[in-house]
């Protein structure tokens, strides 16, 4: 049976044939016309209630920052979807932490500086963007919105900024790349089957992708406990089309994407891997998940091209530290060899400012992307970016830092240094 994710909201049914033309054609809330419809949990009934929900809210909340999209995804979102896309492991202390870390960092403005002008664009691997705020990989894109991955990329591109699209995206690679023009990033988990995976990566590479992001935090899925609650589906993948059957039935009746996970994913990678998989690629390549200097300067024997410094959102250890309060470690391992990227609870442009300040080259993010896209399809990605972009080179003003050199270390006191000067 389809599964049906909006059969709390059963009302709305009884308009089904008169509204069924009209949902089909609120492009910018629903979809474009070459959204995929074909898969089996997203009904007839749940495209139409959901695109009416998306118009009634959308139009009366206008979110004023990346938060107010999270509220508006949470009402318009079946549970176990929201659930997925909001939750980390076990007890979420990481993913409270992840969010707390940042806000414990002060930032110390200096004034009198000539602000008239504020460039915050940068390059990541020899590639220019806009601003150092990019698009973290996130699975399943048509859980938010049809359009999926599709219009993230279109997001992405419009804002100049780099995707990493997911290896478990719904949208293939092939309808991605031709989809718009944009920097490009593709992510990868290691299959049991390496065949399968190297057969990605090149298509990746035949389709324009940049570099690829491994992620390295992965062996197994973190325990998701709203996920087990929830029996959260997992949804076919139509990258892995002819190569691998995407269904997964939990036998213990909880998170079907557990399940799949157990069953694919190689537990046995390690870092003598990435040899091989520098001799499938010529792409540089990222090694997403680092959390230490040990991890940092392995990443840097092993050859990477770059450092994601990730706790997967707090998806995966429970108690692993908040990103922002490790970045500087790692950064000083690397001493500027290869650039060092962080992820994990960046809300804010002030969040931008800190991480840039402790040594980062640019910033990306999860699930304010996915919220954004579930409120309000492209449109509310690109909203967010740019939210984020505004914020950002507002902070950059209001702490005399015109272009993003100016931002040092001087600039931010974490909380160890303040207790330091209080001693
Ligand atoms: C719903 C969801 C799905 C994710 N899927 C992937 C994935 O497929 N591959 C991956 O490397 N990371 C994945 N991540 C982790 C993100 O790349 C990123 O590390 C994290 O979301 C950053 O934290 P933030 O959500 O607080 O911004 C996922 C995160 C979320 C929230
Ligand atoms: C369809 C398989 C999803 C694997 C996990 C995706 C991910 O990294 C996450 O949810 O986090």
């Amino acid at each position: 049976m389809p599964f049906n994710h909006f059969s709390h909201q059963p009302r709305l049914i009884y308009a089904l044939p008169t509204l069924v033309d009209r949902t089909l054609s609120l492009s910018s809330f629903c979809g474009s016309p070459d959204a995929n419809l074909d898969f089996n949990h997203l009904t007839l009934r749940s495209l139409v209630t959901h695109s009416l929900q998306l118009k009634k809210m959308g139009s009366e909340f206008e979110p004023v920052n990346v938060n107010g999209f999270q509220e508006l995804a949470k009402q318009l979102l079946p549970k176990m979807y929201y659930d997925y896309f909001a939750g980390g492991a076990e007890d979420e202390h990481t993913l409270k932490d992840n969010l707390k870390a940042f806000s414990r960092i002060m930032i110390r403005p200096r004034v009198l500086v000539d602000v008239s002008r504020i460039d915050s664009s940068t390059t990541i691997l020899g590639f220019k963007i806009s601003t150092p705020v990019m698009v973290a990989p996130t699975a399943l894109h048509q859980l938010a919105h049809l359009d999926g991955e599709v219009a993230t990329a279109r997001a992405a591109a419009a804002c100049d900024t780099i995707m990493v699209l997911s290896y478990n995206s719904m949208r293939t690679i092939e309808e991605v790349a031709s989809s718009c023009s944009g920097i490009r990033f593709f992510q990868i988990y290691v299959y049991k089957r390496r065949d399968i995976t190297a057969q990605l990566v090149q298509r990746a590479e035949n389709n324009g992708f940049k570099a690829i992001v491994l992620t390295a935090d992965t062996p197994r899925l973190g325990r998701r406990e709203a996920d087990i609650r929830n029996k959260m589906i997992q949804p076919e993948l139509k990258n892995f089309e002819g190569l691998l059957s995407t269904k997964a039935d939990s036998e213990t009746g909880g998170s079907n994407l557990q399940a799949f996970v157990d069953g694919t994913f190689d537990a046995s990678l390690s870092w003598k891997d990435i040899q091989w998989l520098k001799s499938i690629t010529k792409l540089p390549i990222l090694i997403k998940g680092v959390l230490t200097h040990e991890d940092a300067i392995l990443a840097l024997d092993a050859g990477a091209d770059g450092i994601i410094v990730s706790n997967h959102g707090a998806r995966q250890l429970d108690y692993a530290p908040a990103t922002i309060s490790v970045l500087e470690e790692v950064v000083n391992a690397v001493r500027g060899k290869i650039p060092v990227l962080l992820d994990g609870g960046v809300r804010r442009g002030t969040d931008v400012f800190k991480a840039i300040a402790l040594g980062a080259q640019g910033v990306l993010i999860g699930r304010p992307v996915i919220f954004g896209l579930a409120a309000k399809g492209e449109f509310g990605v690109k909203r967010v970016l740019r939210m984020l972009k505004d914020e950002f080179e507002l902070s950059m003003a209001l702490a005399g830092c015109p272009n993003l050199r100016d931002i040092t270390r001087r600039h931010v006191r974490t909380e160890q240094e303040k207790r330091q000067s209080m001693l």
